[in-house]
């Protein structure tokens, strides 16, 4: 009899809980509750509601109880480098501070002072972003730190008051850019720098490690179903590459949502002086595998546009609306810092057109545009620096995530990077969730079946390049990131 499995899926934007279950060889899924997710200002820093968050996972997991499902399997996947301080008493210190707050905005250059940046690529293989873990715990108060029995990657932290058991899930321990590609371990030099003992975290483990059932005191708060908790690729973007069907020759993947993530699947890391050079990371996949990628700003620019815009359009008429303007009418660098956390993205936007004088962009459609034609032409830069790396040219481009829906966006990134396009699913973090479950249960063999499972199971879009060659514009874009690329994330 299939098992019924639950994945609880945290982007930056919003979590959902999916219900999903095999049936004659297809992946069934099913959203039970979906929630807000976001950060706020607390005691000065940007911090997320991780009681929100707790919250809405039983209210999400009471649904599933209602819906008639007594007894399921559950695994948590969530954003990364951020985490937990847990005190001796096993409670929480502090809410979780936010990897977009600015208390690391400095971090690298003061961090790097005695441990070159050199040491730290060649031991951990990971892309310099000022919020990986290693600057956040640089920075965290020292008191604080002192006072730290257990430090939890926020992922790990549900686990841990789920079930009461605390580990530390490797594919996220990555993001940290601490763990050492070699041992597999924390590297002693970077967690001297920050002030952080080794025993501090908890064991590494493996996705599809099995942390028992829900603790009883939930039971007696929550009308629950019975539910197993298995680690899964616990970083959201590790359980998005599983969940991606792998369509096509010579592949690439495309994570987005409200970051973009471009990159290949590797089964060994690529650590060397080009991977340095253009900051890609290898941050660790599931079943011994390493994600070969780039952070990419993505879609939190268009997700601060609505918001400002007072959510009077949804995300589908943005993107109806961008379909009405023509592409390529400004350059914007998406990646520059600038737009990592403004007060306002639209002034931000505005002021960047402005400051390298060009169009800038008014109405909601103009700005959509201005948004999805540079994030495509930023896909396309990154697929040609990707295929120099790994030596090969990129042929095909799986794009999963909720921006698998921008039609518009798809067909230009195929369109400036001459690449094939499979768009979809949007959910592939949860279908990766529930591979990794699957495959710990026995019910699936390994990850090469499940994506055929996968793209058997789900509507995937082929959108091929179409007309005229827009590798002129891809040049011409070259040309303005090397002229005005100023301090990029
Ligand atoms: N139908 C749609 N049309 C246009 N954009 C969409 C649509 N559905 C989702 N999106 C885009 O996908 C983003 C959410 O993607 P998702 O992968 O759920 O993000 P996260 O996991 O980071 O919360 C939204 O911010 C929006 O920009
Ligand atoms: C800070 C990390 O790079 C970020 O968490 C990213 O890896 C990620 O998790 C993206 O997931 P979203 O679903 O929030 O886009
Ligand atoms: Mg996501």
């Amino acid at each position: 009899m299939a098992k019924t499995y639950v994945a609880v899926d945290i982007g930056a934007s919003s979590g959902r809980l999916m219900l999903s279950h095999l049936e004659n060889g297809k992946l069934k899924l099913e959203e039970m509750h979906r929630f807000k997710n976001g950060f706020s200002k607390k005691q000065g820093f940007d911090c997320w509601d991780i009681d929100h968050i707790l919250k809405e996972i039983f209210i999400g997991l009471e649904k599933i109880k209602s819906a008639g499902y007594d007894k399921v399997n559950l695994g948590i996947d969530t954003w990364a480098v951020d985490y937990v301080l847990v005190g001796k008493d096993g409670e929480r210190i502090k809410d979780p501070i936010s990897y977009r707050d600015e208390r690391t905005k400095d971090s690298i250059k003061k961090l790097t002072t005695d441990v070159s940046k050199e040491y730290i690529y060649q031991k951990t293989g990971i892309q310099f972003l000022d919020f990986n873990t290693l600057y956040q715990l640089f920075e965290e108060d020292e008191n604080l730190l002192a006072k730290t029995d257990m430090i939890l990657m926020i992922p790990d932290y549900i686990a841990y008051v789920l079930t009461g058991v605390a580990v530390t899930e490797v594919t996220n321990a990555s993001t940290t850019q601490m763990l050492s590609l070699r041992e597999g371990l924390f590297d002693d030099n970077l967690l001297e720098k920050i002030n952080v003992k080794r025993e501090q975290f908890p064991k590494l483990v493996d996705p599809g490690t099995d942390l028992g059932s829900l603790d009883n005191k939930w039971y007696l708060k929550y009308d629950l179903p019975e539910v197993n908790v298995t680690t899964v690729a616990t970083h959201d973007t590790a359980s998005a590459v599983v969940g991606t069907p792998g369509l096509g020759q010579r592949w690439a993947y495309l994570s987005s949502g409200t970051w973009s993530l471009i990159g290949a699947e590797l089964n060994v890391p690529e650590n060397g002086k080009l991977a340095f050079k253009y900051n890609y990371t290898n941050e660790w996949g599931a079943y011994g595998t390493y994600r070969f990628l780039k952070n990419i700003m993505g879609l939190w620019i268009i997700q601060n546009v609505k918001e400002e815009l007072g959510n009077k359009y949804s995300f589908s008429q943005l993107a109806e609306l961008a379909e009405k303007e023509s592409p390529f009418q400004q350059f914007i660098d998406v990646n520059d810092e600038r737009f990592q956390n403004p007060p306002n993205m639209i002034t931000e936007i505005q002021d960047y057109c402005r400051d390298t004088s060009q169009k800038i962009p008014e109405t909601p459609g103009e700005l959509a545009m201005a948004i999805y034609s540079n994030l495509s032409l930023y896909y396309a830069n990154e697929l040609e620096i990707l295929g120099n790396i790994l030596g090969y040219k990129i042929e095909t481009l799986n794009i999963v995530g909720g921006g698998s829906n921008v039609r518009i966006m798809n067909q230009l990134t195929a369109d400036i990077a001459g690449v094939d396009i499979y768009a979809g699913p949007s959910e592939a973090t949860a279908i990766g969730n529930i591979i990794v479950q699957m495959i710990s249960q026995g019910e699936i063999l390994n990850v090469y079946l499940a994506r055929r499972i996968v793209a058997d199971s789900f509507s995937v879009n082929k959108c091929s390049p179409q007309g005229i060659s827009l590798n002129d514009k891809l040049n011409e874009y070259q040309k303005f990131l090397k002229k005005n690329t100023m301090s990029t994330i």
